[in-house]
C-alpha cells in the first residue's frame, strides 16, 4: 500500500473526509434534495417594472447594511432645467434601500442645469464632473464596474430642441466614457420623456410610502412642478384605462402599465411641457403688453427663459391678484383646444378620469419650494399638508407688496425670484384649481423628502429610475 507522505492538518482532514466519504454522502443527500426543490418552488413571479426584470420588493425601511455580495448601487443624474443633481442609492437583494454611510442616499445638486450651456456642450458635460466624482467616491471600488450610471435630462433639454440637446448629451456620453469607472451604456444618457419622468416620480413616492403591491386605490397620486414642465401621475382602474383616448402617432400615451410586486398598475401620466414654473412665467409675460399685473410693484426688468427675453415690468398700479389670475388662466389655455375627451385638465389633455388613486396627492418640487419661501410651510419639514387655497392666500399677501418691502418680508426668496413671487404663487394656485380642477379646500401633501426607516429620501424621480435599472440587472 503506497505509504502516504506525512501531511499537515489539512492532509489529516482530507484523509478523514476520504475515509468517511460514504457516510458524508448519505447525510448530505436529503439537504441537496431539499435545496433543489426549494430552488424550483415558484417564487413570486418575476415582476418586470417599466422593463422586464427581477421582482420588486417595496421599500419598508432602510435595511441594515447587507453583505457586500448582495449590495447593488445605482447612480442617477437628474439633469433638470433649473439645476443638475446626482443621487446614489444602495439596494439589498430585495431592492430595499440600504444606508450609504449615515445617509440613505447621496444627494448633491448644483446650478445651473445643462440647458444653461446650450452653446457649449463640453462646458455642459464638464459641469457634471464634481457631482460624478462625489458619486463614485461612495461606491465601493470593487462594485463600480457593476454599478449603472444614468443621466436623465428633463424639460430643460426637451425645450432646447433635438439638435442642441443631442450635442450636449453626446458630450456627456463622451465624458462618462472617458472619466467614469461605473457601468455605462450610451442610451442611459437621454432626454427622459415627460411620461417616464412622471411614472418614475410615482414609483418613488409609492415605493417610499410602502404602497407598491397594494391596490391602485391605496396608492397616492403625484404632481411634480419643475421649471420647464409639470407632471401628474396617478393609478386608475383597468376599466378607466380602457377608456383612455387614443393619441396621435409620436405622442405619449396617457396610460402606462407597470408591474410592481406582483401587482399590475394602470398609471395615468401626463407631462405638460412649457407649464413648469419658469416656463409659465414666459407664457404669462408673452401674453402681456408693456407691463404685467403679476410683477411686484417697483420692478422694471427683463425675464430670460431659454433663448428668449421678455419685458418684466410692474403695472403702474402694481400687481393685482385678480388680474394676474386671469392672465394665468389665459396662459394655461384651460379651454383650448376644445376638450374632445370625457373631461380635460387644460390644453385639451384628458384628465385620466380621477378616482381613488388621485384622492391623495403628493405635490413636489417648486410647489414645496415656493410654499416654504412664502412662509406658509416650515422649510425644514420633509412633508406638509396644505390646501390649494393656501397658495391663493399667500399670493394675496405677496401681490400687495412692492419689491423692496417684499425683500424684507420674504427673506428666503432669492433676489432673482422676488419680483415673480406674486406670479409664481398665483400660477401655482391656478394650475391646481383651474388646471387640475382640484377643490381649493381639499388637502394635498407638499413633499420634499419621504421618511424611509430611520432616514429621509428625496421625493424625486431618480429613485424610480434606480429601481428600474436595479431590478433589470
Ligand atoms: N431637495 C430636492 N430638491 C429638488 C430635487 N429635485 C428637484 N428639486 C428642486 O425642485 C425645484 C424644481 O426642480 P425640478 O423639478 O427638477 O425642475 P427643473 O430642475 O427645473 O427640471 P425640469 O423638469 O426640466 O423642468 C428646484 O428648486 C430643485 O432644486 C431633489 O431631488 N431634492
Amino acid at each position: 500500500m503506497k505509504q502516504r507522505a506525512a501531511r499537515g492538518p489539512a492532509g489529516a482532514l482530507a484523509d478523514k473526509i476520504h475515509r468517511y466519504r460514504g457516510a458524508i454522502l448519505l447525510v448530505s443527500i436529503p439537504f441537496l434534495l431539499v435545496s433543489f426543490v426549494l430552488f424550483l418552488l415558484p417564487r413570486s413571479p418575476a415582476v418586470p417594472f417599466l422593463s422586464a426584470g427581477r421582482k420588486i420588493v417595496p421599500g419598508g425601511g432602510g435595511g441594515a447594511a447587507a453583505d457586500a455580495g448582495s449590495k447593488s448601487y445605482a447612480v442617477i443624474f437628474d439633469a433638470g432645467s433649473s439645476g443638475s443633481r446626482v443621487h446614489v442609492y444602495c439596494f439589498d437583494e430585495n431592492l430595499d434601500l440600504l444606508h450609504i454611510g449615515v445617509e440613505i442616499e447621496l444627494f448633491i445638486q448644483k446650478k445651473p442645469g445643462l440647458s444653461a450651456f446650450a452653446k457649449d456642450p463640453q462646458e455642459a458635460a464638464n459641469s457634471l464632473i464634481p457631482l460624478l466624482a462625489k458619486a463614485e467616491s461612495v461606491v465601493p471600488a470593487e462594485l463600480r464596474e457593476k454599478t449603472p450610471i444614468r443621466v436623465g435630462a428633463t424639460a430643460g433639454l426637451r425645450a432646447l430642441g433635438a439638435e442642441t440637446s443631442e450635442k450636449i448629451l453626446q458630450a456627456v456620453r463622451d465624458l462618462l466614457n472617458s472619466k467614469s469607472s461605473l457601468k455605462f451604456q450610451p442610451d442611459w444618457v437621454s432626454v427622459l420623456d415627460g411620461t417616464q419622468e412622471g411614472a418614475f416620480q410615482w414609483v418613488t413616492i409609492n415605493y417610499l410610502l410602502g404602497k407598491l403591491g397594494k391596490t391602485h386605490s391605496d396608492t397616492v397620486g403625484v404632481v411634480d412642478l419643475g421649471g420647464g414642465s409639470v407632471q401628474m401621475a396617478y393609478a386608475i382602474s383597468e376599466e378607466d384605462a380602457a377608456k383612455a383616448p387614443k393619441v396621435a402617432d409620436g405622442e405619449d400615451t396617457y396610460v402606462k402599465q407597470l408591474f410592481l410586486k406582483g401587482t399590475k398598475y394602470y398609471l395615468y401620466v401626463h407631462s405638460y411641457l412649457h407649464y413648469g414654473l419658469l416656463a409659465a412665467r414666459a407664457e404669462i409675460l408673452k401674453a402681456g403688453g408693456d407691463y404685467s399685473t403679476c410683477i411686484l410693484n417697483g420692478y422694471n426688468g427683463k425675464y430670460k427663459y431659454g433663448d428668449d427675453v421678455y419685458k418684466a415690468s410692474a403695472a403702474p398700479s402694481g400687481a393685482s391678484l385678480s388680474k394676474c389670475r386671469s392672465d394665468a388662466v389665459k396662459a394655461l389655455k384651460v379651454d383650448e383646444p376644445v376638450c374632445t375627451h370625457m373631461k380635460c385638465t387644460f390644453g385639451g389633455i384628458w384628465n385620466g378620469g380621477g378616482g381613488d388613486g388621485q384622492k391623495n396627492l403628493f405635490v413636489a418640487s417648486f410647489f414645496f419650494d415656493r410654499a416654504a419661501e412664502a412662509g406658509f410651510i416650515d422649510p425644514k419639514v420633509p412633508v406638509a399638508k396644505v390646501r390649494p387655497s393656501d397658495f391663493e392666500k399667500a399670493a394675496k399677501r405677496a401681490c400687495k407688496l412692492n419689491v423692496d418691502d417684499a425683500k424684507v418680508t420674504y427673506s428666503r426668496v432669492s433676489v432673482e425670484n422676488l419680483p415673480f413671487l406674486c406670479m409664481d404663487l398665483v400660477y401655482q394656485y391656478t394650475l391646481l384649481v383651474d388646471g387640475f380642477a382640484l377643490d381649493p379646500h381639499q388637502e394635498i401633501t407638499l413633499v420634499k423628502q419621504v421618511q424611509y426607516g430611520d432616514a429621509f429620501v428625496e421625493a424625486a424621480w431618480p429613485l424610480g429610475s434606480a429601481i428600474e435599472v436595479a431590478s433589470s440587472a
